[in-house]
């Protein structure tokens, strides 16, 4: 299977990684002293098992690469106007595009069905560029537990000791295109599964980030030690119960209990990817993990006192580094 990694940064390099071990025929797009490396040395991933190394194709220049089976999408969301206007070479009458990437998804509203089928959500696709660049009809969802950074240019540092992938078609049906790029992955020893209920997981996962995120913004610690304190803990037990009835609200079945998410979380030495942004002075995926969220439990008359406090804080500490615009698309 031809598939092209198109952000090839943290998560796109492990996921690059997996997709090489597997057998792939491998392509990144990336950029910068990253991509230098890549092309110099290749590509290492350095997990809880060892390394992987691979050789995959590199090129800033999508044209460079050609049209594929599959494109998974694993920039920053900020950044998906670039994407929206590089992605066109690689697309081809059957490819699928997997947006890999944390938050309520700018798709997250179509093939929805009910009343808020086609509600557009303008922060996270501005000027409705991806959606006309990839199409509604190509997209796949894909949600993703690993803990990753970018350790030096061509390498890429795992945290978490276990790992997997759930990919999903907007109306949840088991496509053979789903399952294909969900082989390749398995291939490459990542447990990736299709989900039917691809939001539900979207859900599950941001709960993760609304804990987590806003806290280690606070403290500028990895998540081990931020959770470490007891009065945080229970801080972030509460985010996720909130986060827990927003999903509920909005029609999503969570499996986890809040506990066990704070649990598993709480063993990861890792630095939130939005705490890696502000660290690295990098547009921050405030509105996706964040504001939306919030937006709907709002529109729904979740109370979240907890969640709404965090958000302001982490928004403010986003704004006051120049690396988020309320009100506005991303600064890309
Ligand atoms: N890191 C983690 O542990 C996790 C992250 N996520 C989510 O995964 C997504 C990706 O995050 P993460 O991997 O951390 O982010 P990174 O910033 O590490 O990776 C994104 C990569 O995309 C590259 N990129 C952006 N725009 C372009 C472009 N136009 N052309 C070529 N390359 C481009 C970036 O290059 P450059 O560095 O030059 O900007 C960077 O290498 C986010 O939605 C995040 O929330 C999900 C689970 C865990
Ligand atoms: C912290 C983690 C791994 C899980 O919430 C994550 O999704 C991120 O770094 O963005």
């Amino acid at each position: 299977m031809k598939v092209c990694v198109y952000g090839a940064g943290a998560i796109g390099g492990y996921l690059a990684g997996r997709l090489a071990k597997g057998g792939a025929e491998l392509s990144v797009v990336a950029r910068g002293p990253h991509l230098d490396a890549i092309r110099a040395e290749g590509l290492t991933v350095r997990t809880a098992e060892g390394a992987l190394h691979s050789r995959p194709a590199a090129s800033d220049r999508p044209a460079d690469l050609g049209p594929q089976d599959a494109v998974v999408v694993c920039t920053k969301v900020p950044a998906l106007p670039d994407v929206a206007e590089g992605i066109g070479p690689l697309l081809g009458p059957g490819t699928a595009v997997a947006f890999v990437t944390n938050g309520i998804p700018w798709w997250y509203f179509d093939r929805h069905g009910g009343e808020a089928e086609g509600t557009r959500l303008p922060e996270l696709d501005p000027g409705d560029n991806i959606r006309r660049a990839v199409g509604v009809e190509r997209t796949l969802g894909g949600v993703v537990y690993a803990a990753c950074s970018v350790a030096s240019p061509g390498v890429v540092e795992v945290s978490s000791r276990t790992t997997k992938l759930i990919l999903g078609e907007p109306d949840g049906e088991r496509s053979p295109r789903a399952v294909a790029l969900a082989t390749a992955f398995k291939a490459g020893s990542l447990p990736c599964s299709v989900s039917p209920d691809i939001r539900s997981e979207v859900w599950g996962k941001l709960l993760n980030n609304l804990a987590n995120g806003p806290l280690c913004l606070l403290t500028r610690r990895n998540i081990r030690d931020t959770f470490a304190d007891p009065v945080v803990n229970e801080a972030a037990l509460r985010a996720v119960e909130e986060g827990l009835a927003i999903a509920r609200a909005m029609g999503r079945q969570v499996s986890s209990t809040a506990q066990e998410r704070i649990a598993l979380s709480a063993q990861i030495p890792h630095k939130p990817s939005i705490l890696q942004d502000l660290e690295l002075g990098r547009p921050m995926e405030i509105d996706a993990l964040f504001t939306v969220p919030l937006r709907l439990a709002r529109g729904r008359g979740v109370p979240t006192p907890t969640l709404s406090l965090l958000v302001a804080l982490a928004t403010q500490a986003a704004e006051a580094a120049g690396l988020y615009r309320r009100g506005g698309p991303g600064i890309a």
